[in-house]
């Protein structure tokens, strides 16, 4: 369990900093990736063990290299920085650290992707792809109590890859090895040139299996990815869906029928698809009355973490904390968790808020 003898409710008297706030908060990761996840000192030290010589050797150099000049590097980058994943232990281990550090920011619940095709093309079997991620998560949830499920990606726009075989191979692994862990199904990567209709098929096999659909749409191309994601990929939620915004009439769907966003503010600054925080549509999707929850993406590769995102959102994005505390409560509805967790979830959550503007008197 996180101990909340430091940031608890009951720890708070006088004025409440926006980091004592954030912290209080128990919170809800929607949409992370595993292996964007890696802490520099893992990225360095598997590089080392397996001799990947196309990586950097030192910290410093990894945050040079995580600069990223746009989208497409970012994702070139990201190719390049899984090769340091090569074994069941190597899964664990990045599984349970990913899930440690997120319960240290005081997270109860992360649905975290992870794309086994991109680690299976290159010769690691999948069986211990996913003995190594649930062992990880087996592990996390003895320590902490934080419960995490996966979503199964499909990597959109892989170089020369029969995508809608790289579809169907993700969809197989997911309802053959998953076990219990596996909650839903994804489609992430390059949007433009990887039109969201060819994986129909991929997704209704998915979705017959139980899985839901969470696939990435409208973050490096426009609403049409968002509207093919609901009408031929049948979207139980959106990961970013900032373009959303292009097109009133999917605003307008996205609220009726209440088709949650997973918004990443400071993923879309260092991937160059939004200039800066002042500019963020976050929120602007906020007052449409869009559904959306606060995430973090890759984290380390983006220098942030969900904690640093929450402050952003108070800080950069000009957000009161009435409206933190809706997001972080958004982020509990739009979760795939049972209907009691949410409700128990969410009393925490107000009790935490309660004890703030109690402490502010
Ligand atoms: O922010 C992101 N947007 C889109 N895709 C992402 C992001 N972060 C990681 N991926 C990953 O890139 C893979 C391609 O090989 C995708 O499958 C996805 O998991």
């Amino acid at each position: 369990m996180t101990d909340t003898t430091e940031t608890g409710p009951g720890a708070l008297a006088g004025p409440v900093s926006d980091e004592q706030f954030v912290d209080a908060l128990p919170k809800v990761e929607l949409h992370v990736h595993l292996e964007g996840s890696m802490l520099p000192g893992t990225v360095l030290a598997l590089a080392r063990r397996h001799q990947v010589d196309d990586i950097p050797t030192t910290e410093a150099a990894l945050r040079e290299w995580y600069a990223f000049k746009d989208f497409n590097h970012f994702l070139e980058v990201y190719r390049t920085a899984v090769k340091v994943l090569r074994d069941e232990d190597d899964f664990a281990l990045l599984a349970r650290e990913t899930a440690l550090g997120l319960a240290a920011q005081n997270v109860r619940y992360a649905e975290i992707y992870f794309t086994p095709y991109i680690h299976a093309m290159r010769g690691v079997p999948i069986e211990d792809v996913f003995a190594g991620v649930e062992r990880g998560r087996a592990e996390a949830y003895a320590a902490t109590g934080i419960d995490i499920r996966w979503i199964t990606d499909i990597p959109g726009g892989l170089p020369g890859a029969d995508m809608r075989m790289v579809a169907e191979r993700t969809v197989e692994y997911a309802t053959t090895y998953g076990g219990t862990g596996v909650i839903g199904i994804g489609v992430g990567g390059a949007e433009v040139g990887v039109p969201r209709p060819q994986f129909a098929e991929a997704f209704a096999a998915a979705r017959q299996a139980g899985l839901r659909s969470i696939p990435h749409a409208g973050e490096t191309s426009g609403a049409r990815t968002v509207w093919d994601s609901i009408e031929h990929l049948g979207a139980d939620r959106i990961g970013h869906g900032i373009r959303s915004l292009d097109d009133p009439a999917l605003i307008e769907r996205l609220r009726t029928d209440r088709i949650p966003l997973d918004v990443s503010p400071t993923s879309n600054l260092r991937t160059g698809v939004v200039a800066d925080y002042a500019s963020h549509p976050l929120p602007t999707l906020i007052a449409e009355g869009v559904p959306v929850s606060l995430n973090s993406d890759d984290p380390p590769m983006f220098g942030t973490t969900l904690r640093d995102e929450y402050l952003h959102a108070l800080r950069d994005l000009g957000l009161s904390r009435a409206t933190v505390a809706e997001l972080a409560a958004a982020a509990v509805h739009h979760s795939f968790l049972t209907p009691d967790r949410k409700e128990a979830l969410l009393a925490e959550q107000r009790a935490a808020v309660a004890a703030a503007l109690a402490a502010e008197g």
